[in-house]
């Protein structure tokens, strides 16, 4: 069988070259490019790349797969930065080329997938949720996409199950000192040298609490997810957004 072309765009940043590295490794795949920046994307399509990995900047991303659409290549997303502005123009690059496929998936580790289920699922039997991520000092956007994810999934099921407002009898606070308010939800942002991609969904209802911790504790977590969207977003035509529509999670 033909091995699946695949292409990583930020190939020498702290996870693009980790990736680099697991797709060289996989015996289905053929690594056919490696771009930074500054690189020509045209090079993806002289080397017949089926997929992207898409692993830049959120100042890069867009134009990168606008590219990919234009020529039909798949992607497969880490960068983070997605707004619905974004979204929305995705959706229209993808409406002119219906056969491409696009996944974007704010975590590609399974145990923060499962953090983010997790937290769905407990959103509307507790009163009180907060979000804290804590990454390295190098990361360059906060929240983090996981983070900002995540409290949308907690605030779309609490929507859905009519919670009342969270309690909250903050009258007076320095900036910053409640986090950033994602839908209604305090994410708090920490950044700390010797931490990688770490984050707590705090719970708190009548005489208790529920902690839902998740650590990835080295970038060889993110590399199954990554070639698991690789493998399949070739056939799954359109956006799709979260890496947990590639797994079996119901
Ligand atoms: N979804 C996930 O599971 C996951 C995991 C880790 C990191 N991330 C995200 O991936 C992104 C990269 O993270 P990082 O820690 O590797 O950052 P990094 O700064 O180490 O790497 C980014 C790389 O992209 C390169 N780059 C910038 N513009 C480019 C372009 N137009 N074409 C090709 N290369 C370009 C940069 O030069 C750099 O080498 C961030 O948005 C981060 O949040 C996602
Ligand atoms: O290291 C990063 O940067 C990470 N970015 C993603 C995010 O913002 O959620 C995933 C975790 C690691």
């Amino acid at each position: 069988m033909s091995k699946l072309r695949v292409a990583v765009l930020g190939a020498k940043g702290r996870i693009g070259s980790a990736a680099v590295r697991a797709v060289e490794a996989a015996d289905d795949m053929e690594l056919v490019a490696a771009l930074g920046r500054g690189d020509k994307l045209e090079t993806l399509t002289e080397n017949d790349a089926q997929v992207v990995v898409e692993l830049t900047t959120p100042g890069s991303v867009m134009g990168n797969l606008d590219f990919c659409i234009r020529h039909g290549i798949h992607a497969v997303v880490g960068t983070t930065g997605w707004t619905d502005e974004r979204l929305a123009q995705l959706n229209t690059w993808l409406s002119a080329s219906p056969e491409t496929g696009v996944l974007i998936a704010p975590n590609f580790s399974i145990g923060a997938v499962l953090t983010m289920k997790f937290a769905e699922q407990a959103a509307r039997y507790f009163e009180s949720v907060e979000v804290i991520e804590l990454h390295h000092p190098n990361k360059v956007d906060a929240p983090s996409g996981t983070a900002t994810r995540t409290a949308q999934l907690i605030a779309e099921a609490r929507r859905k199950a009519g919670c009342a407002p969270q309690p909250d009898a903050t009258a007076t606070a320095l900036d910053g000192a409640r986090g950033a308010d994602v839908d209604g939800v305090p994410v708090h942002a920490i950044r700390l040298r010797g931490l990688l991609a770490h984050q707590e969904v705090l719970l708190g209802g009548e005489g208790e609490t529920l902690t839902i911790r998740h650590d990835s504790l080295h970038h060889s977590s993110f590399m199954p997810g990554i070639l698991l969207g690789a493998r399949r977003v070739a056939t799954t035509p359109g956006l799709t957004f979260g890496l947990e529509h590639f797994l079996d999670l119901n």
